[in-house]
């Protein structure tokens, strides 16, 4: 009877913790080893995601593995809009048990600019509070995913566009591109989410360095200091490379592997959890500075004489 629950109401049961109790209760009633009771959970449901323009989710239905694509013409700048559809994007992930997702984008050269400027520059801040905090959101529910995660970076990458592979476990990029956290460029200070995501990629000493310098690297120097995992020719080789890793896990438990997880990554996830609105202030109250802003302006007037 309690497995008969366990099926109809799987969407119920997604939470980790509740998926914890639950496993203990059964376990103890039913006398079963852990591995067999994964064993026993429902067919995985796969599902096709409601047709949103701005991010476009494509389940394969064998290997159980989402592609998820950013579609934000010409440079996937990272706006309200587009942060919104990926959060929805990965709500509907996290509630359908899919193996693994990988991160990628419908522009030819471009897997994502950053932050759209225009949400930074001359701000009205009712609009910028709803922007920074699903942002916070965003990173939230990849960064801590209970499923496993991947980038094909298959474009530059500068600032949020890096900032969002790092939130992923795995990245493999094409040639030629560049990625890295150039914010102090900008005259932008890192927030703690991607100072973390960062620390968690690359050693604090390239962390530090990277950050302060602001560097941006070449598809093989990025290599080189670990902040990706794999060089591949093309996009599809890219999600092929990526579609490997993610396999890897098949043959390990989903519960023992999503907790291991989670518990790696949990101080990070609660250092911003604790601290939301103080991490918008932060951002706001240097955002606003005139000096921050004819930066903001220039570099704008800049790509835009190019
Ligand atoms: C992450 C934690 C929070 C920290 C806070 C902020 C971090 C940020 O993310 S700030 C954004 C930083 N982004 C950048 O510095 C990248 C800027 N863009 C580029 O360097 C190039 O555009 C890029 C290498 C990505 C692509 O080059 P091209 O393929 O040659 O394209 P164009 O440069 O011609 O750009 C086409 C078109 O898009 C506009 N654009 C580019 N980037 C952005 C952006 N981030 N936001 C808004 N718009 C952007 C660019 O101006 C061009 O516009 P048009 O001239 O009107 O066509």
């Amino acid at each position: 009877m309690l497995l008969t629950l366990f099926e109809s109401h799987t969407h119920f049961f997604l939470s980790m913790f509740q998926k914890m109790i639950l496993t203990k209760i059964i376990s103890n009633t039913l006398s079963l080893h852990k591995k067999q009771l994964i064993e026993w959970l429902p067919a995985v449901r796969y599902f096709s995601s409601p047709t949103n323009p701005l991010v476009n989710v494509d389940v394969n239905d064998k290997s159980g593995i989402a592609v998820v694509t950013m579609n934000r013409k010409p440079v996937n700048g990272l706006s309200l809009e587009l942060f919104e559809a990926m959060s929805k994007a990965l709500d509907d992930l996290e509630n359908n048990r899919i193996r693994g997702a990988i991160l990628t984008s419908s522009c030819p050269t471009v897997f994502s600019a950053g932050l759209d400027l225009n949400e930074l520059y001359q701000p009205d801040k009712k609009r910028f509070k709803a922007f920074w905090t699903t942002f916070q959101d965003v990173w939230l529910k990849l960064y801590g995913s209970s499923f496993p995660t991947a980038a094909a970076i298959n474009g530059h990458a500068p600032a949020g566009g890096c900032f969002l592979a790092i939130s992923c476990e795995y990245r493999v990029m094409c040639p030629d591109y560049k990625i890295g956290l150039n914010e102090t460029r900008l005259g932008i200070i890192a927030p703690i989410f991607l100072r973390a995501s960062m620390r968690n990629t690359v050693s604090n000493r390239e962390a530090e360095k990277a950050l302060t310098l602001g560097t941006l690297y070449s598809t093989e120097d990025a290599l080189k200091i670990g902040l990706i995992d794999e060089i591949a020719i093309y996009k599809v080789k890219a999600i092929e490379r990526c579609e490997n890793f993610l396999a890897q896990f098949n043959n390990v438990s989903s519960i023992a592997r999503s907790f291991t997880k989670r518990s790696l990554r949990q101080k990070d996830l609660e250092e911003l959890e604790n601290c939301r609105e103080e991490d918008f202030n932060i951002f706001w109250s240097n955002l606003i500075e005139p000096s921050v802003q004819k930066q903001i302006g220039d570099y704008m007037q800049s790509l835009k004489k190019k």
